[in-house]
Protein backbone atom coordinates (compact mmCIF):
# COMPACT_ATOMS: atom_id res chain seq x y z
CA UNK A 1 0.00 0.00 0.00
CA UNK A 2 1.43 3.04 -1.04
CA UNK A 3 2.09 6.31 1.79
CA UNK A 4 -0.91 8.31 1.46
CA UNK A 5 -3.90 6.27 -0.24
CA UNK A 6 -7.05 8.05 -0.67
CA UNK A 7 -10.03 5.55 -2.23
CA UNK A 8 -12.61 6.27 -3.78
CA UNK A 9 -12.78 9.39 -1.94
CA UNK A 10 -16.07 11.63 -2.52
CA UNK A 11 -17.54 15.25 -1.15
CA UNK A 12 -21.19 15.84 -1.30
CA UNK A 13 -22.38 19.54 -0.21
CA UNK A 14 -26.42 18.72 -0.42
CA UNK A 15 -26.96 17.11 -3.63
CA UNK A 16 -24.04 19.03 -5.46
CA UNK A 17 -20.89 16.56 -5.32
CA UNK A 18 -17.77 18.45 -5.08
CA UNK A 19 -15.22 15.73 -5.21
CA UNK A 20 -16.51 12.33 -6.78
CA UNK A 21 -14.61 9.15 -6.32
CA UNK A 22 -11.41 10.20 -6.25
CA UNK A 23 -8.45 7.49 -6.29
CA UNK A 24 -4.74 8.54 -5.15
CA UNK A 25 -1.94 6.69 -4.33
CA UNK A 26 1.05 8.88 -3.06
CA UNK A 27 4.32 7.18 -2.00
CA UNK A 28 6.94 8.64 0.33
CA UNK A 29 8.98 11.54 -0.31
CA UNK A 30 6.94 12.28 -3.37
CA UNK A 31 5.54 15.80 -4.31
CA UNK A 32 2.16 15.43 -6.07
CA UNK A 33 -0.14 18.54 -7.46
CA UNK A 34 -3.45 18.83 -7.22
CA UNK A 35 -4.29 21.02 -10.55
CA UNK A 36 -6.99 22.29 -12.20
CA UNK A 37 -9.53 25.58 -12.76
CA UNK A 38 -11.38 27.37 -10.07
CA UNK A 39 -14.30 25.20 -7.95
CA UNK A 40 -13.04 21.95 -9.18
CA UNK A 41 -12.59 20.13 -6.22
CA UNK A 42 -8.96 20.90 -5.18
CA UNK A 43 -9.28 22.31 -1.88
CA UNK A 44 -11.64 20.13 -0.69
CA UNK A 45 -10.08 17.00 -1.53
CA UNK A 46 -6.99 18.63 0.66
CA UNK A 47 -9.08 19.62 3.06
CA UNK A 48 -10.46 15.82 3.63
CA UNK A 49 -6.95 14.94 4.04
CA UNK A 50 -5.95 17.14 6.37
CA UNK A 51 -9.26 16.86 8.33
CA UNK A 52 -10.80 19.66 8.05
CA UNK A 53 -13.84 18.70 5.95
CA UNK A 54 -15.67 15.36 6.75
CA UNK A 55 -15.98 12.92 4.47
CA UNK A 56 -18.67 11.46 2.45
CA UNK A 57 -17.76 8.20 0.99
CA UNK A 58 -14.59 6.71 0.49
CA UNK A 59 -11.32 6.26 2.77
CA UNK A 60 -8.07 8.09 3.34
CA UNK A 61 -5.20 5.87 4.65
CA UNK A 62 -1.85 7.42 5.85
CA UNK A 63 1.26 5.07 6.25
CA UNK A 64 -1.03 1.99 6.80
CA UNK A 65 -3.27 3.97 9.43
CA UNK A 66 -7.16 4.19 8.19
CA UNK A 67 -7.59 8.41 9.09
CA UNK A 68 -10.82 9.01 7.08
CA UNK A 69 -12.08 9.66 10.34
CA UNK A 70 -9.12 10.95 12.66
CA UNK A 71 -9.27 14.03 14.11
CA UNK A 72 -6.96 16.82 12.47
CA UNK A 73 -4.67 16.77 15.21
CA UNK A 74 -4.23 13.63 15.60
CA UNK A 75 -2.69 13.13 11.83
CA UNK A 76 0.50 14.52 11.70
CA UNK A 77 0.42 16.65 9.02
CA UNK A 78 2.04 20.11 7.88
CA UNK A 79 -0.33 22.87 6.10
CA UNK A 80 0.81 25.91 4.49
CA UNK A 81 -2.55 27.77 3.33
CA UNK A 82 -2.29 30.92 0.83
CA UNK A 83 -2.50 33.10 3.82
CA UNK A 84 -0.05 33.15 5.84
CA UNK A 85 -1.71 32.65 8.93
CA UNK A 86 1.11 33.64 11.08
CA UNK A 87 1.12 34.72 14.24
CA UNK A 88 1.32 38.77 14.55
CA UNK A 89 2.54 39.25 17.92
CA UNK A 90 5.02 36.33 17.45
CA UNK A 91 8.91 36.77 16.10
CA UNK A 92 9.30 35.10 13.65
CA UNK A 93 11.08 32.08 15.83
CA UNK A 94 8.58 32.04 18.28
CA UNK A 95 6.03 31.28 15.12
CA UNK A 96 8.21 28.49 13.80
CA UNK A 97 8.55 27.29 17.60
CA UNK A 98 5.10 26.85 18.51
CA UNK A 99 4.15 23.55 17.21
CA UNK A 100 6.86 22.22 19.05
CA UNK A 101 5.96 23.93 22.26
CA UNK A 102 2.45 22.64 21.61
CA UNK A 103 3.97 19.35 21.48
CA UNK A 104 5.47 20.30 25.21
CA UNK A 105 9.01 19.24 23.61
CA UNK A 106 12.21 19.98 26.29
CA UNK A 107 13.06 23.93 25.14
CA UNK A 108 16.67 23.65 24.61
CA UNK A 109 15.07 20.79 21.75
CA UNK A 110 12.82 23.58 20.55
CA UNK A 111 15.54 26.22 19.82
CA UNK A 112 17.76 23.66 17.97
CA UNK A 113 14.57 22.23 15.84
CA UNK A 114 13.60 26.34 15.16
CA UNK A 115 17.42 27.06 14.15
CA UNK A 116 17.23 24.12 12.12
CA UNK A 117 14.26 25.15 9.83
CA UNK A 118 15.14 28.75 10.17
CA UNK A 119 18.13 27.57 8.36
CA UNK A 120 16.81 25.58 5.79
CA UNK A 121 14.31 28.35 4.57
CA UNK A 122 17.08 30.82 4.81
CA UNK A 123 15.95 32.86 7.58
CA UNK A 124 18.29 32.35 10.20
CA UNK A 125 18.81 36.37 10.08
CA UNK A 126 15.21 37.30 10.66
CA UNK A 127 14.50 35.22 13.64
CA UNK A 128 13.78 37.88 15.52
CA UNK A 129 11.71 40.00 13.63
CA UNK A 130 7.94 39.99 13.53
CA UNK A 131 5.95 39.11 10.60
CA UNK A 132 4.91 42.61 9.77
CA UNK A 133 8.76 43.10 9.54
CA UNK A 134 8.87 40.67 6.45
CA UNK A 135 8.15 40.62 2.84
CA UNK A 136 5.64 38.53 1.21
CA UNK A 137 8.24 35.85 0.09
CA UNK A 138 9.48 35.73 3.53
CA UNK A 139 6.64 34.97 5.40
CA UNK A 140 5.79 32.20 3.47
CA UNK A 141 9.25 30.95 4.04
CA UNK A 142 8.17 31.47 7.60
CA UNK A 143 4.85 29.40 6.80
CA UNK A 144 6.62 26.70 5.38
CA UNK A 145 9.62 26.59 8.23
CA UNK A 146 6.35 26.34 10.98
CA UNK A 147 4.69 23.20 8.79
CA UNK A 148 8.43 21.33 8.25
CA UNK A 149 9.46 21.85 11.91
CA UNK A 150 7.02 19.17 13.35
CA UNK A 151 8.46 16.56 10.95
CA UNK A 152 4.99 16.20 9.53
CA UNK A 153 4.04 12.60 7.59
CA UNK A 154 2.97 14.71 4.64
CA UNK A 155 2.95 18.41 3.96
CA UNK A 156 0.17 20.29 2.33
CA UNK A 157 0.22 23.28 0.28
CA UNK A 158 -2.85 25.45 -0.68
CA UNK A 159 -1.80 27.45 -3.19
CA UNK A 160 0.83 28.58 -1.09
CA UNK A 161 2.62 30.90 -3.60
CA UNK A 162 -0.21 32.69 -5.33
CA UNK A 163 0.01 35.79 -2.70
CA UNK A 164 3.92 36.41 -4.16
CA UNK A 165 4.25 38.67 -7.67
CA UNK A 166 5.62 36.31 -10.77
CA UNK A 167 9.48 36.79 -10.39
CA UNK A 168 9.24 36.05 -6.53
CA UNK A 169 6.89 33.27 -7.55
CA UNK A 170 8.89 31.64 -9.87
CA UNK A 171 12.35 31.92 -7.41
CA UNK A 172 10.00 30.04 -4.46
CA UNK A 173 8.89 27.47 -6.60
CA UNK A 174 12.62 26.47 -7.00
CA UNK A 175 12.78 26.79 -3.56
CA UNK A 176 10.41 24.82 -2.35
CA UNK A 177 11.37 21.96 -4.32
CA UNK A 178 15.24 22.22 -3.28
CA UNK A 179 13.68 22.20 0.22
CA UNK A 180 10.90 19.25 -0.24
CA UNK A 181 13.88 17.38 -2.21
CA UNK A 182 16.13 17.95 0.88
CA UNK A 183 14.01 17.23 3.64
CA UNK A 184 12.13 14.21 1.87
CA UNK A 185 8.70 14.98 3.30
CA UNK A 186 5.75 13.81 1.15
CA UNK A 187 3.81 16.92 -0.35
CA UNK A 188 0.55 17.30 -1.80
CA UNK A 189 0.27 20.76 -3.24
CA UNK A 190 -3.01 22.56 -4.07
CA UNK A 191 -2.74 24.63 -7.08
CA UNK A 192 -4.39 26.52 -10.53
CA UNK A 193 -1.23 27.31 -11.84
CA UNK A 194 -0.02 24.52 -14.88
CA UNK A 195 3.51 25.68 -14.98
CA UNK A 196 3.79 26.06 -11.09
CA UNK A 197 2.41 22.23 -11.48
CA UNK A 198 4.29 21.08 -13.67
CA UNK A 199 7.71 22.55 -12.94
CA UNK A 200 7.94 21.30 -9.19
CA UNK A 201 5.57 17.59 -8.73
CA UNK A 202 7.06 14.21 -8.98
CA UNK A 203 3.13 13.78 -10.38
CA UNK A 204 0.58 15.66 -11.27
CA UNK A 205 -3.36 15.49 -10.75
CA UNK A 206 -5.24 16.58 -13.04
CA UNK A 207 -9.17 17.80 -11.90
CA UNK A 208 -12.29 18.47 -13.49
CA UNK A 209 -15.73 18.89 -11.92
CA UNK A 210 -14.83 17.35 -8.97
CA UNK A 211 -13.00 14.18 -11.06
CA UNK A 212 -9.02 13.44 -10.99
CA UNK A 213 -9.13 12.92 -15.07
CA UNK A 214 -5.35 12.83 -15.67
CA UNK A 215 -2.92 11.31 -13.04
CA UNK A 216 0.97 11.20 -14.17
CA UNK A 217 4.22 12.39 -14.58
CA UNK A 218 4.37 16.28 -15.67
CA UNK A 219 5.79 15.32 -19.31
CA UNK A 220 3.52 12.85 -19.51
CA UNK A 221 0.07 15.05 -19.24
CA UNK A 222 1.70 17.99 -21.26
CA UNK A 223 3.34 15.18 -24.20
CA UNK A 224 0.26 12.67 -24.06
CA UNK A 225 -2.94 14.50 -22.30
CA UNK A 226 -6.05 12.55 -22.36
CA UNK A 227 -8.49 15.29 -23.11
CA UNK A 228 -9.46 18.05 -25.05
CA UNK A 229 -9.56 19.52 -21.73
CA UNK A 230 -6.46 18.44 -20.21
CA UNK A 231 -4.51 19.84 -24.02
CA UNK A 232 -5.83 23.20 -23.48
CA UNK A 233 -5.47 23.76 -19.79
CA UNK A 234 -2.02 22.07 -19.88
CA UNK A 235 -0.37 24.53 -21.68
CA UNK A 236 -1.40 25.80 -25.97
CA UNK A 237 -2.56 22.79 -28.39
CA UNK A 238 -4.64 23.50 -31.87
CA UNK A 239 -7.24 20.72 -31.97
CA UNK A 240 -7.64 20.48 -35.36
CA UNK A 241 -11.63 18.24 -35.77
CA UNK A 242 -11.23 15.09 -38.47
CA UNK A 243 -12.74 11.38 -38.82
CA UNK A 244 -10.92 8.36 -38.24
CA UNK A 245 -10.44 6.42 -41.78
CA UNK A 246 -8.81 2.73 -41.75
CA UNK A 247 -8.01 1.90 -38.06
CA UNK A 248 -4.41 0.04 -38.06
CA UNK A 249 -0.98 -0.10 -35.88
CA UNK A 250 -1.08 3.94 -37.15
CA UNK A 251 -4.62 5.17 -37.74
CA UNK A 252 -5.34 7.50 -40.91
CA UNK A 253 -6.86 10.45 -39.77
CA UNK A 254 -8.53 13.54 -42.36
CA UNK A 255 -8.81 16.83 -41.35
CA UNK A 256 -10.43 18.95 -44.06
CA UNK A 257 -8.04 18.84 -47.18
CA UNK A 258 -5.25 17.11 -45.00
CA UNK A 259 -4.73 13.20 -44.53
CA UNK A 260 -2.25 12.36 -41.73
CA UNK A 261 -1.18 9.47 -39.95
CA UNK A 262 -1.02 9.11 -36.43
CA UNK A 263 0.34 6.19 -34.13
CA UNK A 264 -2.31 5.68 -31.05
CA UNK A 265 -0.91 5.52 -27.52
CA UNK A 266 -3.77 4.05 -25.73
CA UNK A 267 -7.73 3.33 -26.55
CA UNK A 268 -8.21 2.58 -30.47
CA UNK A 269 -10.42 4.95 -32.39
CA UNK A 270 -13.28 3.12 -34.55
CA UNK A 271 -13.14 4.23 -38.17
CA UNK A 272 -15.49 6.93 -38.71
CA UNK A 273 -15.07 8.28 -35.26
CA UNK A 274 -14.95 12.25 -34.80
CA UNK A 275 -11.37 13.04 -33.19
CA UNK A 276 -9.14 15.92 -32.48
CA UNK A 277 -6.25 15.95 -33.66
CA UNK A 278 -3.25 17.88 -31.47
CA UNK A 279 -0.13 19.68 -31.88
CA UNK A 280 1.78 22.02 -29.43
CA UNK A 281 2.57 25.26 -30.98
CA UNK A 282 6.10 24.98 -30.93
CA UNK A 283 5.89 21.60 -32.73
CA UNK A 284 5.24 23.08 -35.68
CA UNK A 285 7.95 23.97 -37.75
CA UNK A 286 8.40 27.08 -40.32
CA UNK A 287 9.49 25.95 -43.50
CA UNK A 288 8.88 27.80 -47.31
CA UNK A 289 6.06 27.22 -48.88
CA UNK A 290 4.41 24.18 -50.51
CA UNK A 291 7.81 22.47 -48.36
CA UNK A 292 5.45 21.12 -45.31
CA UNK A 293 2.26 19.40 -44.69
CA UNK A 294 0.20 23.12 -45.17
CA UNK A 295 0.73 26.59 -46.27
CA UNK A 296 -0.87 29.58 -45.13
CA UNK A 297 -0.51 33.17 -44.07
CA UNK A 298 0.19 34.92 -40.69
CA UNK A 299 -2.27 37.04 -39.31
CA UNK A 300 -0.83 37.96 -36.63
CA UNK A 301 2.58 37.78 -34.38
CA UNK A 302 3.39 38.00 -31.04
CA UNK A 303 6.38 39.22 -29.39
CA UNK A 304 7.61 36.97 -26.39
CA UNK A 305 10.97 37.66 -25.80
CA UNK A 306 12.76 34.03 -26.37
CA UNK A 307 9.96 33.23 -28.76
CA UNK A 308 7.45 34.75 -31.84
CA UNK A 309 3.99 33.49 -31.06
CA UNK A 310 2.31 33.55 -34.87
CA UNK A 311 -1.33 32.92 -35.66
CA UNK A 312 -1.62 31.32 -39.42
CA UNK A 313 -4.42 30.94 -40.94
CA UNK A 314 -4.90 28.38 -43.40
CA UNK A 315 -6.68 25.43 -45.14
CA UNK A 316 -7.15 23.54 -41.71
CA UNK A 317 -7.97 26.46 -39.94
CA UNK A 318 -5.64 28.89 -37.39
CA UNK A 319 -2.99 27.81 -36.33
CA UNK A 320 -0.24 29.09 -33.22
CA UNK A 321 2.90 28.56 -33.99
CA UNK A 322 5.94 29.49 -31.26
CA UNK A 323 8.92 29.70 -32.85
CA UNK A 324 11.95 30.71 -31.13
CA UNK A 325 13.04 33.82 -31.26
CA UNK A 326 16.59 33.91 -32.68
CA UNK A 327 17.35 37.49 -33.40
CA UNK A 328 16.35 37.68 -37.53
CA UNK A 329 13.83 36.47 -39.78
CA UNK A 330 11.22 36.54 -37.70
CA UNK A 331 8.01 36.84 -39.75
CA UNK A 332 5.43 39.34 -40.62
CA UNK A 333 1.86 40.01 -40.83
CA UNK A 334 0.44 39.13 -43.96
CA UNK A 335 3.67 36.85 -45.22
CA UNK A 336 2.92 33.51 -46.56
CA UNK A 337 4.53 30.38 -45.07
CA UNK A 338 5.05 27.09 -45.35
CA UNK A 339 4.28 24.68 -42.03
CA UNK A 340 5.12 21.27 -40.95
CA UNK A 341 5.73 19.23 -38.07
CA UNK A 342 7.41 15.55 -36.78
CA UNK A 343 4.92 12.54 -37.32
CA UNK A 344 5.75 11.68 -34.16
CA UNK A 345 4.29 15.25 -32.53
CA UNK A 346 0.61 14.58 -33.35
CA UNK A 347 -2.01 13.18 -30.69
CA UNK A 348 -5.18 11.99 -31.14
CA UNK A 349 -8.35 12.98 -28.87
CA UNK A 350 -11.77 11.96 -28.55
CA UNK A 351 -13.72 14.68 -29.94
CA UNK A 352 -15.65 15.09 -26.67
CA UNK A 353 -14.50 14.90 -23.19
CA UNK A 354 -17.84 12.73 -22.16
CA UNK A 355 -16.34 10.21 -23.96
CA UNK A 356 -13.93 9.34 -21.04
CA UNK A 357 -16.32 10.19 -17.96
CA UNK A 358 -14.98 6.87 -16.41
CA UNK A 359 -11.93 9.06 -14.75
CA UNK A 360 -8.64 9.08 -14.72
CA UNK A 361 -5.92 5.63 -14.55
CA UNK A 362 -3.21 6.20 -12.24
CA UNK A 363 0.16 6.24 -13.92
CA UNK A 364 2.51 4.57 -11.43
CA UNK A 365 4.93 6.99 -9.37
N1 LIG B 1 -18.62 24.61 2.47
C1 LIG B 1 -19.13 24.43 1.25
N2 LIG B 1 -20.46 24.36 1.07
C2 LIG B 1 -20.99 24.14 -0.16
N3 LIG B 1 -20.25 23.99 -1.28
C3 LIG B 1 -18.93 24.07 -1.17
C4 LIG B 1 -18.29 24.29 0.10
N4 LIG B 1 -16.95 24.31 -0.11
C5 LIG B 1 -16.76 24.11 -1.44
N5 LIG B 1 -17.94 23.96 -2.08
C6 LIG B 1 -18.13 23.72 -3.51
O1 LIG B 1 -17.39 22.57 -3.85
C7 LIG B 1 -16.81 22.72 -5.14
C8 LIG B 1 -15.30 22.51 -5.05
O2 LIG B 1 -14.74 23.59 -4.29
P1 LIG B 1 -13.19 23.68 -3.97
O3 LIG B 1 -12.97 24.83 -3.07
O4 LIG B 1 -12.70 22.35 -3.52
O5 LIG B 1 -12.59 23.99 -5.41
P2 LIG B 1 -11.12 24.40 -5.82
O6 LIG B 1 -10.78 23.56 -7.00
O7 LIG B 1 -10.20 24.35 -4.67
O8 LIG B 1 -11.34 25.91 -6.30
P3 LIG B 1 -10.43 27.23 -6.06
O9 LIG B 1 -9.23 27.05 -6.93
O10 LIG B 1 -11.34 28.33 -6.55
O11 LIG B 1 -10.14 27.30 -4.60
C9 LIG B 1 -17.20 24.10 -5.64
O12 LIG B 1 -18.30 23.98 -6.49
C10 LIG B 1 -17.56 24.84 -4.37
O13 LIG B 1 -18.52 25.83 -4.62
Amino acid sequence: MSFLQLTDLSKFYGNACAVSAMNLAVEKGEFVSLLGPSGCGKTTTLQMVAGFVTVSSGRIALDGRDITHAKANTRGLGIVFQSYALFAHMTVADNVGFGLEMRKLPKAERRERTALALALVHLEQQAGRYPRELSGGQRQRVALARALVIEPAVLLLDEPLSNLDAKLREEMQFELRQIQRKVGTTTVMVTHDQSEAMSISDRVVVMQAGRATQIDHPQRVYEHPRTRFIATFVGKANLLPGTVGASAARTQVTVGPLTVEVAVQGPRFDPGAAVLLSVRPEKLQIVPVAQGRLDGAVCERFFLGSQWLYRVGSAVGELMVLAPNDGRNALHEGDRTGLDWPDHCMRLLPADDADLADGATEAAP
